[in-house]
């Protein structure tokens, strides 16, 4: 994890290094701290002198007998000292400590004045004398200066002390920003209390300023950006690159910016964050704020995770898809159970119980508008017959032939029913009586051609059926007087010969009662005729009786 350092800790150092730095270039240009070299070579040049002067004393007065020893005691004493010699102006070297011969051989005269000094030698008693003015000269050699390592820069004064003054600068740099960002920070400028409250919500909340800077970020939003709280302060949400508009939603303005832009609510747009492969969907709700005088100071920004809802929207609409499928399955078997109920299997013409009232429906739809309405009743010829000569399974067929021509002969508005076994009856919507006889006529004629040929039997039978057609412009007052009219008029049909239609006039009904009448008279005639042959034959028996 990379180290992170606090705004404080960032401007101090960055305030150290300055203040250093031009320490460093005011000691190198204004020469501000003194020099270690300088010094030490001003050191050696008065110990060389001193030495000398000490040297010199002991020559003049003759002691050159302890010489050597003081030389000896003299590099003993002093560490950056390698060696002394005491040489003649004849060049003979007349003391000098024990390695003098060995440092002092070669002669770099870069190195004169400062890690080897030569200092001449006159005699109190001769100076001034202008012909032996110089007795000769005393040799010193030091260790040599160049010691450019970088332990030794470090533990130069000016290092030292500069070092020194950037530390001592830093630590009150640091304790003085410390309470200034206290201030100044804009993390720091929400009040605790309101941090805590926002921290305490579940969803993501960042408070931005009127540049779009991040001043507060809740917890939720920490977690959700998987960054440090001071790394998100100060900087753009739209400068996040695992915050993205999702695709379906993207606007050029980042919602926040069109809030403060509006000074206006912004509510519902669309956002993903991702992290590796955890996607979450977000929706952005954005609310400006603004000061006393109406200004925008800044935007309240959340962000709602709806990645569980959506996903369970997704689930949703396939089982609501799943669901209207089976409402549509569970509808198609209502409506084959309804017409298996509803329906002969046989034919699959309606039966009766589902063509009353559907009949009922139309006679009084057709009353009330005044609006024509037929019915057609039909009956296959001699059926009978048929089932006798070519057998029951022949007759189901025959029955199935003569169906699927009346089906097929209607319009959709119009209702056929199987009223008896070989009986059909149909009712014609908006159709007056000449159109239904048409309608019958051409059924007939069809059947009359078709039905037989259809069986593929030897001898084709002729298949004929009879038809009789009523119609509410006969007055009847309903659909049962309806249906009596057209059997009225099938009967006309099947006593007129058969294989023919015809239309139910009045007459039918009276022709009907007085056949029924004289039915009725020939039956009471009859009664009264037995009555008497029955009192006849009874005043017989009591005759002979007595
Ligand atoms: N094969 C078969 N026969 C049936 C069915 N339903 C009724 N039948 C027979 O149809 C015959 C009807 O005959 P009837 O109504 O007496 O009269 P018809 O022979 O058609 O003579 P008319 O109607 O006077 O021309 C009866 O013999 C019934 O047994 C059925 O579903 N299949």
């Amino acid at each position: 994890m990379p180290l992170r350092f606090s705004p404080s800790v960032r401007v101090t150092i960055g305030l150290m290094s300055l203040a250093m730095t031009l320490l460093l270039f005011m000691d190198l240009v204004l020469g501000v701290f003194p020099s270690q070299e300088k010094m030490q070579l001003q050191a050696r040049q008065h110990l060389a002198e001193s030495m000398s002067v000490q040297l010199a004393t002991m020559l003049s007065q003759d002691d050159q007998r302890n010489i050597p020893a003081v030389v000896n005691e003299l590099v003993k004493r002093n560490p950056d000292l390698r060696s002394i010699g005491v040489r003649m102006s004849s060049g003979e070297l007349i003391a000098s400590s024990a390695n003098h011969l060995s440092s002092w051989t070669t002669h770099d005269s870069t190195e004169v004045g400062r890690s080897r000094f030569i200092v001449p030698m006159a005699p109190a008693a001769r100076i001034g004398s202008p012909k032996d003015s110089r007795w000769g000269q005393i040799e010193f050699a030091f260790k040599p200066l160049d010691d450019s390592t970088l332990g030794s820069i470090f533990n130069t004064p000016s290092f030292k002390l500069i070092g020194l003054f950037g530390i001592s600068a830093g630590v009150m740099y640091y304790i003085y920003l410390r309470r200034t960002f206290q201030h100044l920070d804009p993390s720091s400028a929400v009040p605790e209390r309101v941090q805590m409250a926002f921290d305490a919500l579940s969803e993501a909340v960042l408070v931005v300023d009127n540049q779009s800077r991040i001043v507060m970020a809740n917890d939720t939003f920490v977690r959700l950006s998987r960054e440090h709280r001071e790394v998100l302060i100060g900087k753009d949400p739209s400068s996040f690159r695992w915050l993205t508009q999702s695709q379906s939603d993207e606007h050029d303005t980042p919602p926040w910016q069109e809030c403060m832009n509006g000074k206006s609510a912004v509510h519902g747009n669309a956002y993903e964050a991702l992290h590796d492969e955890d996607l979450r969907r977000l929706i952005v709700n954005c609310s400006p704020v603004l000061d006393a005088r109406d200004a925008v100071r800044g935007c309240m920004v959340s962000f709602s995770d709806v990645t569980e809802i959506e996903e369970a929207n997704q689930q949703l609409v396939v089982l609501m898809t799943e669901l209207a499928h089976s409402k549509e399955q569970l509808q198609d078997q209502n409506v084959a159970l309804q017409k298996l109920a509803s329906s002969d299997p046989m034919t699959g013409a309606l039966n009766r119980r589902a063509f009353f009232p559907l009949l009922e429906g139309m006679f009084n739809n057709a009353r009330a508008t005044h609006t024509p309405m037929s019915f057609v009743m039909c009956d296959i010829d001699k059926f009978k017959s048929i089932n006798d000569v070519f057998g029951h399974p022949v007759g189901d067929k025959v029955i199935q032939k003569f169906s699927s021509i009346i089906l097929r002969s209607v319009r959709d508005t119009d209702e056929v029913c199987r009223y008896g076994g070989e009986e059909f009856c149909i009712a014609l919507g908006n159709t007056d009586v000449d159109q239904a006889m048409q309608f019958a006529e051409r059924v007939r004629q069809t059947v009359e051609t078709e039905v037989g040929f259809s069986l593929q039997l030897e001898g084709r039978p002729f298949i004929t059926a009879s038809f009789g057609v009523s119609s509410i412009s006969h007055n009847a007052p309903s659909a049962a007087a309806l249906i009596e009219q057209a059997d009225q008029a099938l009967y006309v049909s099947k006593n007129s010969g058969r294989n023919q239609c015809t239309i139910f006039a009045p007459e039918m009904a009276k022709q009907e009662e007085a056949e029924e009448k004289s039915a009725d008279d020939a039956t009471e005639e009859r009664r009264a005729a037995l009555k008497t042959r029955f009192q006849q034959e009874k005043d017989k028996l009591e005759k002979s009786g007595a």
